[in-house]
């Protein structure tokens, strides 16, 4: 089944929110932007919204779509929209107590994603250059 996802690329001047996908989870261990599943007849920003007040406690105040990355895990195939948060109410932080950080852009190389990211991330570090 293809799980469709909400993702939340949430930008401070030079830097980008991260958390840290808990060891349970699909993907344990590795950074990912904030953000979930939609829920049935959900729409992504909707989600979005929803997702990035539950995890990390702000108010999404103005977000622009940025691109549709499909991936099949073998054991999970998933369809992540993401989305450039650009202005939010708030200070984010590790609602569900995940580890969280602001990381620069210019140093995302340096953090594991799960394989669906790579081209997002990539994307996101030749652009600050
Ligand atoms: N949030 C998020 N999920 C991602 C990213 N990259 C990626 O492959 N995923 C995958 O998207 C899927 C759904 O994300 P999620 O686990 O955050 O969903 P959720 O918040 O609704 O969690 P829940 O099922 O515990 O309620 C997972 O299979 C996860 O591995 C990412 O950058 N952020
Ligand atoms: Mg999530």
């Amino acid at each position: 089944m293809l799980v469709k996802v909400a993702v939340g690329i949430v930008l401070r001047n030079d830097f980008v929110f991260l958390a840290l996908r808990k060891a349970g989870q699909h993907q344990g261990g590795m950074w990912e932007f904030p953000g979930g599943k939609c829920e049935p007849s959900e729409s992504a920003e909707a989600a979005l919204v929803r997702e990035l007040e539950e995890e990390c406690g702000i108010l999404v105040k103005a977000c622009s779509f940025f691109k549709v990355i499909s991936h099949d895990y073998g054991d999970n195939k998933v369809e992540l929209c993401f989305y450039k948060v650009t202005e939010f109410d708030g200070e984010p932080m590790g609602k569900e107590g995940q580890e969280v950080r602001w990381v620069a852009i210019s140093d995302l190389l340096k953090y594991q994603f799960p394989d669906a990211n790579l081209q997002i991330v990539n994307e996101l570090v030749s652009s600050s250059k």
